[in-house]
């Protein structure tokens, strides 16, 4: 079985471990960092069947056969077992991904808890990058909440990583819970965790991700998309450090730092009363802002030499950058702040074969001030970046998504109920992913108010 180009582009892409599986639950691909991180070999991988880095006995009805049944997204918490056999826990985030015939398959991103994850470098010696990671240490002394506001793909993540690193909790974990894929279903049972048979589909016991973060932090990533309705249990565990798993009446306690980023103004959600102004204090003890890329340019040139270094050792070729090239960056605004950068920069480097990159190969979205010159993309991913400006700030993953829901938005007329049926989604669940993408169509103006 071969790898496609276009899933070598979109696992290129991908810093987390990340495999590809097919319908039939075998694993298609996986990208470096599941070889590097775990000490696996894809040769040894692919092909095999789906649960194959799970550290517990396949189940008849895993979660990769339920979501070739539904196609849901999920996150989930698992134990997984690297190439030697040892144990780490890992968040795993599914979702659909399509190949150019249209044949769906399934792309897991595993977020590593412990150990075994690599944490970026905080990239920046502008002013008010140096200030950040000032302020960021300052508050690493302390034990107080913080809260990170900055546009999307500005590095709020990281900041966070950065923070727990300097902590005296750098040696416990660091656990992501991403907001965004908390449905109400599916928030007691991510965050506290499940006994076995405590709703039909809890095939045994799971720990939830306060517990996985005990002694460590504890970041709760776009915050502000949190249910209003479950709201109030967070705060009363954050409170307390005390919570109760789905199905159990056992007290369990854990001691987290807790940090928390939106790119929403929160406060202005609390005044609203679509964000409770209890649980906005209890997070936003020290709140800190993370200055947006355009606001920063002295960090491009930099930035852009890590970016391709890291592309470079991820792809085996070396890349370089034309003077005319980084002019083109340093004038353009970046809506989509470092993400979008890393973006413009994968995009680059696919249309370079000969490893220099210069100014035609930065292909920005036709609104900004240069506009792009038609092309010959390579690679899907890469396409959707032109035909779609506003996706640029999406990783390659996510515009595959996004594609796929624009064609399903296209095929029944925008309807967006029957969307979220042909996807056996719920429409709260697509609103949210158009939302996200920015796919806005007329019904999205009506439904969503913001
Ligand atoms: N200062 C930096 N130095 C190096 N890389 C960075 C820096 N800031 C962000 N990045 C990279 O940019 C990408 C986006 O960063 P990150 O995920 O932290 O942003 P975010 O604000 O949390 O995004 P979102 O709002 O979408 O959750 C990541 O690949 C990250 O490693």
């Amino acid at each position: 079985m071969s790898r496609t180009p276009y899933f070598s582009s979109l696992l290129l892409a991908q810093r987390n471990p990340f495999v590809v599986i097919d319908a039939d639950a075998r694993i298609r691909s996986v990208n470096a960092s599941l070889e590097t991180t775990l000490g696996y070999d894809t040769s040894e991988l692919i092909g095999s069947p789906c649960c194959r880095l799970d550290a517990s006995a396949a189940e008849d009805d895993c979660r990769h056969r339920r979501f070739f049944r539904d196609l849901e997204p999920y996150v989930e918490t698992r134990a997984m077992a690297d190439a030697r056999g040892e144990i780490y826990f890992a968040q795993i985030q599914g979702f659909p991904i399509v190949d150019g015939q249209g044949q769906v398959f399934l792309g897991e991103s595993l977020h590593l808890f412990q150990g075994q994850r690599q944490p970026g470098r905080m990239i920046g010696r502008s002013e008010q990058m140096r200030g950040l990671a000032q302020e960021l240490k300052r508050a690493a002394a302390t034990d107080v909440s913080v809260l990170l506001q900055g546009e999307t793909g500005s590095g709020k993540e990281l900041a966070a990583e950065f923070l727990h690193q300097h902590s005296t909790r750098a040696s416990g974990p660091f656990v992501v819970v991403d907001c965004t894929v908390l449905s109400e279903d599916l928030f007691e049972s991510e965050l506290f965790g499940h006994v076995k048979g405590a709703f039909t589909g809890a095939v045994g016991n799971k720990t939830g991700l306060l517990e996985l973060a005990d002694t460590g932090t504890l970041f709760l990533d776009e915050i502000g998309e949190l249910p209003l309705s479950q709201q109030p249990k967070l705060l009363r565990a954050l409170e307390s450090g005390m919570f109760r798993q789905v199905g159990s009446t056992k007290i369990r306690q854990a001691n987290v730092r807790v940090v928390s980023a939106t790119h929403r103004d929160l406060l202005a959600m609390v005044q609203q009363g679509r964000f409770r102004q209890d649980l906005y204090y209890r997070l936003a003890v020290l709140p800190l802002a993370i200055p947006p890329l355009r606001g920063r340019r002295a960090d491009i040139p930099e930035l852009t030499e890590h970016l391709l270094q890291e592309i470079s050792a991820q792809s085996g070729h070396p890349y370089r950058i034309t003077k005319d090239a980084l002019r083109k960056l340093l004038l353009y605004q970046f809506p989509g702040n470092i993400r979008e950068l890393r973006n413009l920069l994968h995009l680059a480097t696919v249309l370079s074969p000969d490893g220099v990159i210069n100014a035609e190969a930065i292909r920005l979205p036709v609104t900004a001030e240069q506009p792009a010159s038609p092309s010959i993309v390579t690679s899907e991913a890469a396409e959707l970046l032109h035909e779609h400006p506003s996706m640029t700030t999406l990783s390659p993953v996510e515009a595959v998504e996004a594609k796929y829901i624009l064609q399903l938005l296209q095929r029944h007329r925008g309807s967006r109920k029957e969307v979220a049926a042909s996807m056996s989604i719920s429409e709260r669940t697509l609103y949210r992913k158009l939302k996200r993408y920015r796919l806005n169509t007329t019904d999205e103006r009506t439904h969503s108010g913001s």
